[in-house]
Parts: structure tokens; C-alpha cells; sequence
């Protein structure tokens, strides 16, 4: 082991600009078609070298710590079990996850530590872990985690683990209102069986969004941005809807739910814009976040 070292890990929070959902596979799992951004909110994740294993968590002061669980139930103490258990190695060091990334928010925090906690415990532990293998540990870990491995804009497919980056020239300006209330991905799934019985085995490619994309064209992008679990968010959570059509008339191109929600994704077409939508959706709402995309995927910031 290295001694004496702290490594700061930074990962992003991820959108969806499409989430294509199919009909459960027999695993449970739903195959799907997503496109996943990368936007600039991050946690950071510094490891410390030590002989026992902590983790422990800060969370901006709108946030509530208690849902972050710290009783052994972390990911990243999944994370740091499978990456020890791949090279034959005890488990050590502590953790501290600095956290800014709404929790059960549809924007993958938990897949953003457990990424963290891969790149950040490969380098402490000195393991040098290929990119592949990282990617498929990250798999193993959840269907969001490899993607925020790889950040930028990219394709997922499969359970949303194997991901492929698109082309992307454009930088995004999106307003984010997060929710104090979560909403669970398994619940948002279940009620998504209920409500289309009928999906398809493969959900289609996005071929407009992919276009938008490639083009740089905010219009096109806001016309194409599509959630099928929106409809199950706002089943669950009919305040939401409410929410996007305010966003909407302040401004915005387009608001959409991201993931399974509750959080909402305004696409802009300028910074101006986004601040001004931003300013007018603080009236009703104590947390609203201004950001762009894409960002880089978890990635070292600090080694001291
Ligand atoms: C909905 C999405 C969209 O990007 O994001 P979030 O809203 O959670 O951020 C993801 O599919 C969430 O991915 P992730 O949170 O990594 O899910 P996992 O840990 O792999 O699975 C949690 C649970 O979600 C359901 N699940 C997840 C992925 C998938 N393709 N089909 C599913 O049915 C299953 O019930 C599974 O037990
Ligand atoms: N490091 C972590 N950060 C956030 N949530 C975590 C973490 N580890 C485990 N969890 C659990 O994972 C659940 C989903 O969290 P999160 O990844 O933030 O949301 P989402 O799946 O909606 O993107 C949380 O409700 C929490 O119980």
C-alpha cells in the first residue's frame, strides 16, 4: 500500500436526453435505449489510506444526509468489494463522499460515488485495473455506472451498461430542479410495466435526438428529448407536471423528468436563458440549479 496518501475523485451527475424502455427481460431488468449526458454537478470522493475501512458523507445544505446510507449499505462499499475482491485485496482506507448530487434524484449520485470509489481505490491501492475490467466491475455495480465512468454524451444500451459515446457538438445549457422528495427506480419501473403492458422487446434508436446532437441545434434537441418513464413519474408525483409547464413559460425550450425522477431537466437555449428561467422557477422553488453538458466522466482532481 501506498501510505500517506489522499486522492480526490470527481463524478458527475447524469441526465437523460432519451430513455427508450422496453419489457422486462427474464432477469427483471428492462432492456433499454438511453442517452446519457453528463452535466456539471459532481460529488467528490476522497479516499485516504489506513488500515480500517470508513465511509462517511458531507451533502450541500439543501440536502437531507440521513438518506444517504452509511451502515455498510453504501455503494461504495460495494464498490470497494468488488474492486478488492477482483485483485485479491483487503479492503481499507476511509471515505468521504462530498455531496452535491440530488439523492434518489433520477441523476445517478449513487453510480457517480461508486464510479469515484473505482477510479479513486485503483490508484490508492495502486492496482491498475484495465479500463475493461473497470467497466465491467462498474457494470456489476449498477446499469447506470459505467456511464459514469465514460461521462460526455453517450448511448446506452443493454440495461443501460454498455455504452458507447455519440457524437456531440454542442454545449447545453439545462436548468435542474431537484425534488426534496425521491422517487424510487424500482417503484418508477414497476409502475412503468403497469402502464404499457404492451412494450416493446427493443426500444427503438432516437434517431432525431441522435441528428440534434450531431448538429448542435438547441430546437431540435428540446423537440426531441423523450422519458418513458415520464409517464410513471407523473403518476406517482403529479406535482411535476405543474413544475414543467412553469418552467416552460419562463423560458425554457423544453422540461423533461430525468430517469426515474422526481428531479426536472429544463434544456435552454443560451446561459441568459437558463438564468432567467432559473430566477423565475426560484419563486416556487428553493433549490434550482444552472449547469452545462457534457462534462467528463469520474475523473481525479487532486493527488497529494
Ligand atoms: C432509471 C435510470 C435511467 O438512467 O436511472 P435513475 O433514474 O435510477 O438515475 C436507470 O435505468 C437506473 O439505473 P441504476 O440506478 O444503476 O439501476 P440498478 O441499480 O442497475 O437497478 C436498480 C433497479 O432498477 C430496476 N431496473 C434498472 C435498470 C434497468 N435497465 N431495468 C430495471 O428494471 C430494477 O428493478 C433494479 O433492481
Ligand atoms: N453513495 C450513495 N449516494 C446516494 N444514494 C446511495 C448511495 N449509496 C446507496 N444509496 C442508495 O441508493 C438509492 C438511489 O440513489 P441515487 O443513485 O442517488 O438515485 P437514482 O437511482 O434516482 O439516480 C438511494 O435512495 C440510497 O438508498
Amino acid at each position: 500500500m501506498t501510505l500517506g496518501k489522499t486522492l480526490t475523485v470527481r463524478a458527475p451527475a447524469k441526465i437523460n436526453l432519451h430513455l427508450g424502455v422496453g419489457a422486462p427481460r427474464e432477469d427483471g431488468f428492462h432492456p433499454l435505449t438511453s442517452v446519457y449526458q453528463a452535466v456539471g454537478v459532481y460529488d467528490d470522493l476522497t479516499v485516504e489510506d489506513g488500515d480500517s475501512w470508513s465511509v462517511d458523507v458531507t451533502v450541500s445544505d439543501w440536502m437531507d444526509r440521513s438518506h444517504v446510507p452509511l451502515d455498510g449499505d453504501n455503494i461504495v462499499d460495494r464498490a470497494a468489494a468488488l474492486l478488492a475482491g477482483h485483485h485479491g485485496l483487503a479492503v481499507s482506507g476511509s471515505v468521504h463522499i462530498d455531496k452535491a448530487i440530488p439523492v434518489a434524484g433520477g441523476m445517478a449520485g449513487g453510480s457517480a460515488d461508486a464510479a469515484a470509489a473505482l477510479v479513486a481505490l485503483d490508484r490508492l491501492w495502486e492496482a491498475n485495473t484495465s479500463d475493461d475490467d473497470l467497466l465491467a466491475l462498474a457494470a456489476q455495480l449498477g446499469s447506470d455506472v459505467p456511464f459514469a465512468l465514460v461521462g460526455g454524451t453517450a448511448l446506452g444500451t443493454g440495461r443501460g451498461e454498455v455504452v458507447e459515446p455519440v457524437t456531440d457538438t454542442g454545449t447545453w445549457w439545462w436548468v435542474l430542479v431537484p425534488s426534496p422528495i425521491g422517487l424510487s427506480t424500482p417503484e418508477i419501473y414497476r409502475h412503468f410495466d403497469r402502464l404499457f403492458p404492451d412494450a416493446p422487446a427493443v426500444p427503438p434508436m432516437p434517431e432525431p435526438l441522435l441528428a440534434a446532437l450531431e448538429a448542435g441545434d438547441p430546437h431540435a434537441l428540446a423537440a426531441a428529448l423523450h422519458n418513458d418513464l415520464q409517464p410513471a413519474a407523473l403518476d406517482l408525483r403529479p406535482d411535476l407536471a405543474k413544475l414543467i409547464a412553469a418552467g416552460e413559460s419562463a423560458g425554457a425550450l423544453r422540461g423533461v423528468v430525468t430517469g426515474s425522477g422526481p428531479t426536472c431537466v429544463f434544456l435552454c437555449e443560451s446561459a441568459d436563458q437558463a438564468r432567467e428561467t432559473a430566477a423565475e422557477l426560484r419563486a416556487a422553488h428553493d433549490v434550482v440549479l444552472v449547469t452545462t453538458g457534457a462534462v467528463a466522466g469520474a475523473h481525479p482532481v487532486s493527488y497529494v
